[in-house]
């Protein structure tokens, strides 16, 4: 692979048939005038596995959350397929109620949306085993390693059947094998279902390993400064992170992240 294959081009801006989600000009200002992001322009199509890479603090979060509902934009439009129906987050934490099964904090989503009971066991089910946790309906999360916590949090993500997934670095705090671990699940996952994922970090090793399109962002107020295609033979796996074609995807990203730090430490 040669640096000019890798595609770097300006955000996208306005929306398009087929855009599962559209901002324009959208800022955040929170209290006593910190300016937490924007204007910021970002469009994902639907279907794809977009992350949102950049330095702690610049605003990855705040994006997620507009996205999510979660919190409205000070400025600035938000469209969301489906009008925001039809999507999971997953946050830094598992975020689990410690009193309840696994089988029970998965059905969560389920119950506050007054699914009929005889409607929810098998959703239920059928989230755990695409988690790899069919077993552990039973247990609590107390009894569960930190990986296996996170799992039941994308399976409680999963269980609605979103169309958008939205994950606030899911796996930061995991040790890296179980991180390995969980980013090849989660590109299967991606694989058979199809939905558009939104994935923010700030590791650029796992932004290029998963995500087809990689948007770099500044410091505060977080904008979008550069965007990387990753466009590798699919599906990806163990021969991709230890290719050389990643290694050169991981340095050219991590120049774009250092000149959109300002630090500049990785120079041409
Ligand atoms: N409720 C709030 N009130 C005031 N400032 C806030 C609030 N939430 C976030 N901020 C500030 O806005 C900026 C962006 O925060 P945000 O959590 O979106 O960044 P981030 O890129 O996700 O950071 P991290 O990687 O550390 O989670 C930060 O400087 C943060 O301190």
């Amino acid at each position: 692979m040669t640096e000019s294959a890798l595609a770097l081009s300006k955000a996208d801006t306005g929306p398009r048939a087929g855009d599962a989600v559209s901002l324009k000009g959208v800022t955040k200002l929170y209290d006593r005038g910190v300016a937490a992001l924007g204007p910021l322009d970002f469009n994902v199509r639907d279907g794809d596995f977009v992350s949102l890479l950049g330095p702690s603090g610049c605003g990855k979060s705040t994006a997620l959350r507009i996205i999510a509902g979660l919190s409205a934009p000070t400025s600035g439009t938000v469209r969301v397929a489906g009008g925001g129906r039809s999507i999971g987050f997953v946050f830094q934490e598992p975020t689990l109620m410690p009193w309840a099964s696994v089988r029970d904090n998965v059905a969560l989503p389920l119950k506050l949306a007054h699914r009929p009971r005889t409607d929810i066991g098998g959703h239920v089910e059928a989230a755990l085993a695409r988690v790899g946790l069919a077993e552990f309906a039973a247990a609590y999360p107390r009894q569960l390693s930190g990986g296996m916590r996170m799992r039941v949090s994308l399976a409680r993500a999963l269980v609605t059947d979103p169309d958008i997934l939205l994950m606030d670095e899911p796996f930061a705090a995991l040790d890296e094998i179980t991180r390995f671990r969980l980013n090849n699940d989660l590109l299967a996952l991606w694989r058979d279902l199809r939905k558009t994922v939104i994935f923010v970090t700030h590791s650029v090793f796992e932004s290029v390993y998963l995500a087809r399109r990689v948007v770099v962002m500044t410091p505060r107020p977080g904008r979008i400064s550069a965007e990387y295609r990753i466009d590798t033979a699919e599906p990806r796996g163990e021969d991709f992170r230890t290719s050389a074609e990643y290694a050169a995807y991981c340095r050219e990203v991590s120049i774009g992240l250092s000149l959109a730090t300002g630090k500049g430490a990785l120079r041409r």
